[in-house]
């Protein structure tokens, strides 16, 4: 990169990004209704086979009032199709989802905010540390990254207890509404998830205490950069990594860059309008048994305009000791993992470099190795 460049740092950000003028209308006050009662059916709005809805990219599509209201036989082709986005892709949009997309736009709009604030009003996050819970940085974890990604972050711990910078005004009614919604809805998504496993819809709710999940959300801007990944030097938003939580929510602000691996190559995720992606992560690797794995995927910059995007990570309750459901242990295999606390999975991927599923190799029962070193002996 050109030494005419921006510094890296989170100035950077203040100086692209002009702190915006309060809202002229009042703020949107978005009522918390049944999940039920908000989606909608709608017309199919994807290509694929009829029973499998994709994007054209072939990316697999949920429609989640099929899950919720479809009739059973609607319902149980749609928990398949479910199924095998986890099992083949690991990643999937969802449409039809009932969090209001004013809410979305409200959410993005007061990330963007926050990183247009003065450096003083954010100083207090800045130096603060993986497992506090309030964090606004630059790259991954500048501790230890050893790289430089092109990101700025805002991190806010959001359930059991929302915690939220003061500043910018009205961000903490928008994050609690953003983070209940979204709460709501992955929740949904993982007791469909469990019966695409032959399970009780609740069983996976239940081993990972979710009645007590853990929530983060997360605001993602990455400044606009000449030199991009194809280029020598070029610029990385995130390298490629799992996610630490069992689901991921992700939206966009119109500006393409997430890329997930899939039958081992990079695929720029396109979203279809008003959807959201969805990312299984390692508690989801972990609790299935390796059934459905936390997918690789990683964000690019783009040349000309900022990106950002908006992530709502839903996880087992911290002090959840994750272990595969004992139902899909079968023989001869038996368990792929050995437990693991939650809170320490989590602090140890947040606290060391992104380094794609490192964190989750530490858990996965090892048995290659032994063979390999008797064999070599
Ligand atoms: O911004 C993106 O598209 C990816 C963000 C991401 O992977 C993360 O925050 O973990
Ligand atoms: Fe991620």
């Amino acid at each position: 990169m050109s030494s005419t460049e921006p510094l890296y740092n989170v100035q950077r950000v203040d100086q692209q990004i002009k702190p915006r003028q309060p809202p002229a209308r009042p703020p949107q006050i978005f009522p918390l209704l049944c999940l039920h009662c908000t989606i909608m059916a709608s017309p199919p709005r994807s290509p694929g086979q009829p029973n499998r809805p994709c994007s054209e990219d072939g990316i697999p599509v949920v429609d989640l009032a099929v899950l919720v209201n479809g009739d059973a036989r609607e319902r149980s082709q749609a928990v398949r199709h479910l199924g095998r986005a986890c099992q083949d892709w690991g990643f999937f949009m969802v449409t039809n989802h009932g969090v209001p997309e004013d809410l979305q736009s409200a959410m993005m709009d007061a990330c963007k905010e926050l990183f247009g604030l003065p450096p003083e009003q954010k100083a207090e996050f800045m130096d603060a540390g993986p497992m506090d819970p309030v964090r606004v940085g630059t790259g991954f974890n500048s501790a230890v990254d050893g790289a430089r990604y092109w990101r700025d972050y805002v991190k806010m711990f959001a359930h059991p207890e929302l915690h939220c910078p003061a500043k910018p005004d009205g961000l903490r009614g928008v994050a609690a509404e953003y983070a209940a919604r979204t709460r709501g809805l992955l929740l949904e998504l993982t007791a469909a998830i469990s019966e695409s496993l032959g399970l009780p819809a609740g069983r996976i709710a239940e081993r990972l205490d979710l009645g007590s999940c853990f929530q983060i959300l997360v605001g993602n801007h990455y400044p606009p950069c000449a030199a991009g990944p194809d280029d020598d030097d070029g610029a990385v938003g995130l390298p490629a990594h799992s996610d630490h939580g069992l689901l991921t929510l992700l939206f966009q602000n119109g500006v393409d860059g997430l890329q997930v691996k899939h039958d081992g190559r990079w695929l720029l995720a396109k979203p279809i309008p008003g959807s959201f992606f969805v990312i299984a992560g390692d508690q989801l690797e972990i609790v299935s048994n390796g059934r459905y794995k936390g997918v690789l995927h990683r964000a690019l910059v783009d040349r000309a305009q900022a990106r950002m995007s908006c992530v709502s990570l839903l996880g087992p309750c911290l002090d959840a000791v994750v272990k595969p459901v004992p139902e899909l242990a079968v023989p001869p295999l038996g368990l792929e993992f050995r437990g693991v606390k939650y809170r320490d999975y989590m602090e140890h991927q947040q606290s060391n470099k992104l380094n794609e599923k490192g964190a989750l190799d530490l858990v996965r029962v090892q048995r290659h190795i032994l063979t390999d070193t008797l064999c070599s002996s």
